[in-house]
């Protein structure tokens, strides 16, 4: 693997399941594997998860760990190519990239959209171009469109905590909130479910939230938040802004929030979030206090999922 920006990087997500679960089983079997090596973990973006689970999983692997707040220990960031700087930036990514690979064996990278230009985010102009100038393999650790690194970790959750003989009926359903947030989480959710073939993937928001349909591909998508939660085996539920209407809130309908209600019409479902999540907004407490939230045990899967991933890059240096 030489790069890990999206599904289509890996070899399959059963294969990168089953290595994340082996991980899981025996954390330090290749502890040598990353032996004098560093990763970089480079940050535009607040984090608490992704932060401390992949440093977890890179120390596992035998690897140094360096992480840098960019946006608030290095210099403003031009991203523009061709520009004159005379205003606000001060280093191009040209050099801070091509730099930071002369340090790094490995360079990861969070960098959340701008949500206000919709083709510079759905090109990922900006990890693009760092894996153009960094010259060394780039992880990411959420990018403008996608979370790849979550994405892995809902699928080994589920895999995880399936027990029954058929395919689960996996429900995407989106919840309010009061910020416009990124469509990374679903468009990665929805693009890494719709490529395993281990479950039963739906979709469900309100009119106007439709993603972009090349990650939502034949997942059917249902506007009644009820009927598509019937009989729902895992409930995964996750804020967005307008795809659309780009980077808006136009609906913020508090029925949408997940409760014990919701779960009446569901098989009993476990419910996920990738967390931050905004208790009694998005998710009411008696649900994440309740015996159906697995959020706390799909946050700890966050390291093995970025172990199998380093050790897979590791491997292809
Ligand atoms: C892993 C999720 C990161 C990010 N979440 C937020 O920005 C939450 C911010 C908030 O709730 O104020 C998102 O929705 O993409
Ligand atoms: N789920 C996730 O990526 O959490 P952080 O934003 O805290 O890293």
């Amino acid at each position: 693997m030489k790069q890990f920006i999206s599904v289509d990087d890996v070899p399959g997500v059963p294969r990168m399941v089953d290595i994340a679960l082996d991980y899981k089983k025996n954390p330090f079997k290749d502890k040598g594997l990353g032996a004098q090596k560093t990763l970089g973990m480079i940050f535009l973006n607040p984090s608490l998860r992704t932060r401390l689970s992949t440093q977890v999983a890179a120390r596992n692997l035998g690897m140094e760990v360096i992480v840098f707040n960019i946006g608030k220990e290095g210099w403003a960031l031009e991203m523009n190519d061709g520009v004159v700087m005379n205003g606000s930036t001060t280093e191009h990514v040209k050099e801070a990239a091509a730099v930071m690979g002369q340090y790094f064996d490995i360079l990861s990278i969070r960098t959340f959209p701008g949500l206000v230009d919709k083709a510079e985010d759905y090109t990922e102009k900006y990890i693009q171009q760092f894996i153009k100038y960094a010259g060394k393999p780039v992880i990411s650790l959420e990018s403008a469109t996608l979370h790849p690194l979550q994405s892995l970790t809902d699928a080994l959750t589920i895999r995880e905590t399936w027990q029954e003989n058929r395919k689960p009926k996996v429900v995407m359903t989106w919840a309010p909130h009061v910020k416009a947030l990124p469509q990374a989480v679903p468009n990665s959710f929805a693009e890494w479910m719709n490529n395993w073939d281990e479950v039963d993937f739906s979709i469900t928001h309100p009119e106007g939230y439709e993603l972009d349909p090349k990650f939502v591909g034949n997942a059917p998508v249902i506007y009644n938040q009820q009927e598509a939660l019937k009989d729902a085996d895992y409930i995964y539920v996750k804020n967005w802004s307008s795809y659309k209407d780009y980077g808006q809130i136009i609906n913020s309908d508090s029925s949408w929030m997940l409760t014990n209600k919701h779960l009446e019409v569901t098989n009993n479902a476990k419910v996920m979030h990738c967390l931050p999540v905004r208790r009694n907004l998005v998710i009411a407490d008696e649900v994440l206090d309740g015996p159906n939230s697995i959020v706390v045990q799909e946050a700890g899967n966050r390291t093995w999922a970025a172990q199998a991933v380093i050790s897979e890059i590791l491997r292809n240096q």
